[in-house]
């Protein structure tokens, strides 16, 4: 058979099974003048098999494995008939997930009786959404008025007031369910049917800092959180409690040191607590290995920056695989901050076989309860690889230490706008532990502290809003959402809420939590935190614990008020931040 090919390629003939060899032979034929520009890249070197010379035309021929090299017409033909195919596909489902879905999940939503936004193509509510929080923050807020979720989450506390506590949104073509309600809140977080898990979306963000208990799903998670369960047992943590101490002792130090001999200095106290949150956690993370512990604080400090600024351009199809400085930057931290790690790991597990570890540490209480929960279910394997431990204790930092930090910040500024308080909770610090070293024992008697922290949990949540996705078709509230439907659920507008807490909301009064937290609001539990359900936070008996040993060491030597330059202006970032994070508070030796 015979081809035309176009422009100077003369003709193209297929011949039969050359006698030397078992494979179909091509005999290509040229013109004189092209055959001699006509290189053998065109068609391979490798296919090449002889050149002869007759009748004044080149004679190629060639073996051919692989007749796809040819690029022939009908080829070719083929190829954009199926890229224009691809095309039309990909943009059918463009419109589909962008336009037709949407309108779809509206209807059937709007239909049952949720109110909510109308989806504008294709970002949704997004603009607005950016729009509000940019608003809330240009401004400071009065001082001493705790009305922060109209600052915190801008968005959501508006379409809550305009729609009711069950209202839908978009972010970009999804949809986004705000819940406001506190039965369904809970109901979402005890997630008993297992519908309801953790977004996808954000999974993916989560991964790239740490691959731990948050990101991890189903057996795996289940096998992780009993371990790490037992890490952070109340028993386990009491032997942590030297570590704490020492580390707050070292801030109160540190601030005597600054103050020299004058009576009054402006410390800045939001770097301060960062510093103290990293150092608690790296020396109760690492025990003696804390110099390596406080290496891996500084990389994942940096690298929690760097993930605010990949956020930023996550959308860009897949820009985390370009070269670029930042990435270049990040994958560099996290392989050292591997490496450090598992250089701990590799040390501990070494001493372990010796039988000289001090596992007094979150590391070897971690370890060691890996090689239990093994035992116990009959495995010579840990359940826990070395990488899977790397995983957790990256995860305790980003985890951990920003969302103490804030709580100790902000209870520092609630306790100074509110005097009387500082005076009840040193009385009370004074009057439990006198000038020594807080101890476990005391720390379990202190009433009006531990009241305290949970006013400042409420009237400003670390963790501002939960997400969660309907990994199937569920039913909440007598209405039935489709699987993949995202829900919010902003914490900080629930524990701003009069219908549940009452008139006074917005004041700060630690007495409301005076027999607990089941008696501090009208529908019980709506104190969130720390989440709720399986997934509540497996810290938080140690954030509290090191938030008390803190403020007692802090209240046992100074005294503490604002200073004239501080402007409250409370900010969502990761948590919620003061926006001009250098506000200062003006610390003085305690009389006591
Ligand atoms: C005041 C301090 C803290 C606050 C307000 C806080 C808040 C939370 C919240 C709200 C969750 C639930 C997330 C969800 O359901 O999607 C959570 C989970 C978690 N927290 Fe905390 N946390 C604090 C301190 C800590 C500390 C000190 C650690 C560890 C050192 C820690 C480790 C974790 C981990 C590992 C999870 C994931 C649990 C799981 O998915 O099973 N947190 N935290």
């Amino acid at each position: 058979s015979s081809i035309l090919l176009p422009d100077n390629f003369v003709h193209l003939q297929l011949a039969g099974p050359e006698k030397s060899t078992r494979h179909p032979s091509l005999i290509l034929v040229f013109s004189p003048a092209v055959s001699r520009r006509c290189t053998d890249t065109i068609f391979g070197a490798a296919h090449i098999q002889r050149l002869s010379e007759r009748d004044g035309f080149v004679h190629r021929t060639l073996t051919t494995h692989n007749m796809d090299t040819l690029g022939s017409p009908p080829w070719s033909l083929l190829c954009a008939l199926g890229a224009l195919l691809a095309a039309l596909w990909c943009a059918g489902r463009a419109l589909t997930g962008a336009w037709l879905r949407p309108r779809r999940l509206a209807r059937a939503l709007r239909s049952q009786g949720v109110s909510g936004t109308q989806y504008r193509f294709p970002s949704g509510d997004m603009k607005e959404y950016v729009r509000l929080i940019a608003a809330a923050c240009s401004q400071p807020m009065p001082l001493s008025l705790h009305a922060v979720a109209a600052r915190a989450v801008p968005f959501d506390h508006a379409i809550i007031k305009q729609h009711g506590k069950v209202a839908l949104t978009w972010f970009g073509p999804e949809p986004r369910v705000v819940v406001a309600d506190p039965r369904l809140f809970r109901e979402i977080l005890s997630n008993k049917q297992g519908q309801f898990g953790k977004q996808r979306s954000i999974l993916r963000i989560e991964r790239l800092l740490a691959n731990g208990l948050t990101t991890h799903q189903g057996d795996k998670w289940v096998a992780h959180r009993r371990i790490i369960n037992h890490a952070f047992h109340l028993e386990k943590l009491k032997r942590m409690l030297p570590a704490f101490a020492e580390c707050s002792s070292e801030l109160v130090r540190r601030w005597g040191d600054s103050m020299g001999q004058s009576d009054v200095q402006e410390i800045d106290v939001w770097p301060e607590f960062q510093n103290l949150t990293g150092d608690v956690i790296s020396r109760v993370a690492f025990g003696s290995s804390f110099g390596e512990g406080r290496k891996i604080f500084q990389l994942q400090s940096e690298q929690a920056q760097n993930a605010v600024k990949m956020a930023n351009v996550m959308y860009i199809p897949g820009y985390r695989f370009l070269p670029t400085k930042l990435n270049t930057r990040m994958k560099a931290n996290a392989r050292e901050v591997e490496l450090l790690l598992k250089g701990v790991i590799t040390k501990r597990e070494r001493a372990m076989k010796d039988g000289h570890a001090d596992n007094d540490d979150l590391l070897g209480v971690m370890m060691e309860s890996n090689i239990e929960e093994s035992q116990e279910a009959g495995s010579s394997m840990p359940t826990m690889t070395t990488d899977d431990i790397v995983g957790e204790l990256k995860l305790f930092y980003f985890a951990g230490m920003e969302t103490t930090a804030v709580l100790l910040t902000w209870a520092m500024v609630l306790l100074s706008m509110h005097p009387e308080w500082q005076d009840r909770a040193r009385e009370e610090v004074l009057r439990v532990f006198g000038k020594n070293q807080p101890d476990s024992e005391g720390i379990n008697r202190l009433k009006v502290v531990t009241m305290i922290l949970y006013e400042v949990l409420r009237l400003y949540p670390p963790i501002l809003l939960l997400g969660r996705e309907a990994y199937k078709e569920t039913e909440l509230g007598g209405v039935t959402y489709p699987a993949g439907v995202t829900f919010a659920l902003p914490i900080v507008c629930i524990h701003h809420d009069p219908d549940v807490w009452g008139e006074d909301v917005d004041e700060f009064k630690p007495e409301r939590f005076a027999e607990g937290i089941a008696g501090a609001s009208k529908n019980s539990p709506a104190f969130f935190p720390f989440g709720r359900g399986p997934r509540i936070c497996v810290g938080q008996n140690f954030a509290l614990l090191e938030a008390k040993m803190g403020l007692s060491v802090i209240l046992q030597h100074f005294m503490f008020e604002l200073s004239p330059s501080y402007t409250h202006s409370p900010c969502p970032v990761s948590t919620l931040q003061p926006q001009h994070g250098s506000h200062r508070l003006s610390s003085r030796n305690s009389k006591n």
